[in-house]
């Protein structure tokens, strides 16, 4: 994708792909102004994927944004993207027991919450297991707002190279099924 992001509006509907510093893989869609979608390929919780994930982003300077949410685990996030870097500086704060019970939380979230919401009860969440990282950007296209085809399907292995290959999306940003193949 060869564009320069300046406004918030460039950024709203991009679609990334991220590999930490520490090899964790992830993969994060901005649905619009106020939601996200991600699906985690690799690292401590690889297979885990939300949708409509609520945040809150700011554009800080021209093509530079802030995004930050509180998830029904107990985990806070906070990412800065720097899209024309090619560049993300992520900072999650992994309650105690994510990282002692991370199969736990290796799930659709979204038909788990009352799981998710037992367990944050259940456990410790104290010291908190904080990963600051800097991540580079594999992947990024413009998904459009709204679509629920971005982050439909349960992560699995070599689905971010097909991605990046381009054979997971037709040209209206649509999921091609596997099966159609
Ligand atoms: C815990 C979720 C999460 C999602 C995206 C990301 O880059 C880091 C954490």
């Amino acid at each position: 994708m060869k564009k320069e992001f300046k406004e918030l509006s460039d950024f709203i509907g991009t679609h990334f792909i991220y590999t930490y510093d520490n090899g964790w893989e992830y993969e994060w869609y901005c649905k619009n102004d106020h939601t996200c979608c991600y699906r985690i390929h690799g690292g401590m919780v690889a297979g885990r994927w939300v949708t409509d994930q609520e945040i809150n982003l700011f554009k800080i300077a021209d093509g530079i944004y802030k995004v930050t949410w509180t998830e029904p685990t107990g985990t806070d996030v906070a990412l800065d993207f720097m899209p024309n870097e090619g560049k993300i500086n992520g900072v999650i704060f992994f309650p105690k027991w994510v990282k002692e019970h991370p199969e736990i939380t290796v799930c659709y979230q979204n038909k788990h919450i009352d799981k998710m919401h037992e367990a944050r009860e259940k456990y410790e969440t104290y010291p908190k297991y904080v990963v600051p990282e800097f991540a580079t950007i594999t992947y990024m296209a413009d998904a459009g707002i709204d679509n629920d085809d971005v982050i439909n399907e349960t992560p699995y292995e070599g689905m971010t190279d097909d991605i990046r290959a381009g054979k997971f999306y037709d040209e209206n940003y649509k999921h091609v099924s596997r099966k159609a193949e």
